[in-house]
């Protein structure tokens, strides 16, 4: 028996809403259909889901993400970030290798896979680190850990500080065709700072973490992607110019690909009401100028996808003040609607290029089979209602984290449902 999900909207690929009809049976899409032939004057045996008039959209796909398990699982756990995931309307996640022990072997990667399988309730790709406990000095074994099931390499969450061992990286990933995905930050830029530097950071009397520490990297692995023809993927872009080195390599022909978060789309370092550390990532929250060169960037194609870098952290951690707490915001629980509300409803979006950018785009990017709703793909879907407008209430998030910049905001476009695989993994209460 499959299921019939009744009085849903589809967009068309043209930005308009259709009413459709879709069949799920052994976990595929496999009838497409309007209303009028569908299944509601029909007994055809199958179960329904009634969509209410709401959006149904393809399975969102979050390829930045920290799940935290093995070894910080007081943050979170595979459970729950995935259960997280699914309650923001994600099917498809990719997750961060700093874990204690990192992603750097065969054995880790089979065991995030079978806690995945066993425990997790959507899709996990484990990344895995370029380098050896993510220290910058030795790669790890890149076919090890292709056959043990990694899609691409990084060391997320620290910079490869060495030139010579990013080549190297680049030329061995270019060899096996797998993608490096880089958290771009040069360590002598930064030393001790935990914000932007810049107006925030000269009123409080904190170091400042520059822009140039993000673009240097940028810039540098450009030029190595060129001379080693790697897919390089730039981690978070949070600075103009770092959008601008990325602008001019694609116009080159060099293969860059670029993610950029919510919050950097959404906050600059103006708008930190003070010494809260739910307001402290990295990269932190820039000035101004540089949040509408990221806009500019998504909307020209510079930049290609939206990922969270969802960063669970326990309140006790986040309690330690700017200076001291660790960087990093939830991400899985408010991405959509936020999007939804500040760049759709506000007319600079069309709904069509938010949800691209969370599925087709990084399934483009990453040679996935997800991300697009057709007869024969796989089922993973979400329904998302765009009319009710609720407030973000960290206290009902599914991830451990509470640590968000955005709690109180008022947003519409709020997943319902999410199915993967046709089996429905979260629904509203
Ligand atoms: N993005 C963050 O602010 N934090 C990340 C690590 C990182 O990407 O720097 C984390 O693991 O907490
Ligand atoms: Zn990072």
């Amino acid at each position: 028996m499959g299921t019939w999900i009744v009085n849903g909207k589809m967009l068309d690929g043209d930005n308009r809403l259709v009413n459709k009809n879709i069949l799920i049976e052994n976990g595929m899409i496999t009838s497409i259909t309007e209303p009028k032939e569908g299944p509601d004057n029909q007994s055809d045996g199958h179960e329904r889901i009634d969509a209410k008039g709401q959006l149904i959209a393809p399975g969102l796909i979050d390829m930045h993400v920290h799940l935290r398990e093995p070894g910080f699982e007081h943050k979170e756990t595979i459970a729950t970030g995935t259960r997280s995931a699914a309650r923001g309307g994600f099917t498809t996640i990719a997750c961060m290798p700093n874990t204690r022990p990192v992603i750097d072997t065969p054995e880790t990667v089979r065991y995030i896979l079978d806690k995945a399988e066993t425990e997790g309730v959507v899709r996990v790709l484990p990344y895995g680190c370029i380098t050896d406990n993510q220290l910058g000095r030795e790669l790890t074994d890149f076919e090890a850990l292709k056959d043990a099931g990694v899609f691409a390499f990084t060391d997320d969450g620290v910079g490869v500080q060495s030139a010579q061992m990013m080549k190297d990286a680049m030329a061995k990933a270019a060899e096996l065709g797998m993608p490096i995905v880089a958290h771009c930050e040069d360590n002598t830029l930064v030393v001790g700072a935990p914000v932007n530097e810049g107006a925030f950071s000269r009123k409080h009397g904190l170091k400042g973490i520059p822009n140039e520490s993000e673009a240097i990297h940028v810039g540098r692995d450009i030029l190595l992607a060129e001379a080693t023809g790697v897919h390089y993927h730039v981690c978070h872009v949070s600075t103009e110019q770092s959008v601008r080195l990325i602008r001019q390599a694609k116009q080159l022909g060099i293969k860059v690909t670029a993610e950029v978060c919510p919050h950097h789309l959404l906050l600059s370092d103006e708008d930190i009401p003070g010494l809260d550390a739910n307001w402290k990532m990295n990269p932190p929250l820039r000035s101004p100028r540089d949040v509408q060169a990221c806009i500019k960037g998504i909307e020209d194609g510079t930049i290609d996808i939206v990922v969270t870098d969802h960063a669970p952290h326990s309140e006790e951690e986040k309690a330690k003040g700017m200076q001291a707490a660790p960087f990093g915001i939830v991400g899985f629980e408010t991405a959509f609607p936020l999007l939804y509300t500040h760049f759709v409803l506000k007319g600079k979006w069309t709904l069509q290029f938010l949800l691209d950018r969370m599925t087709v785009k990084p399934a483009e990017v990453f040679g996935l089979s997800w991300g697009t709703l057709q007869e024969g793909a796989a089922a993973d879907l979400t329904l998302i209602d765009l009319d009710t407008e609720k407030e973000v209430n960290p206290a009902e998030f599914l991830s451990k984290g509470r640590n968000t910049p955005f709690t109180g905001w008022k947003l519409k476009g709020w997943p319902t449902r999410t199915i993967v695989a046709g089996q429905v993994v979260w629904s509203e209460a």
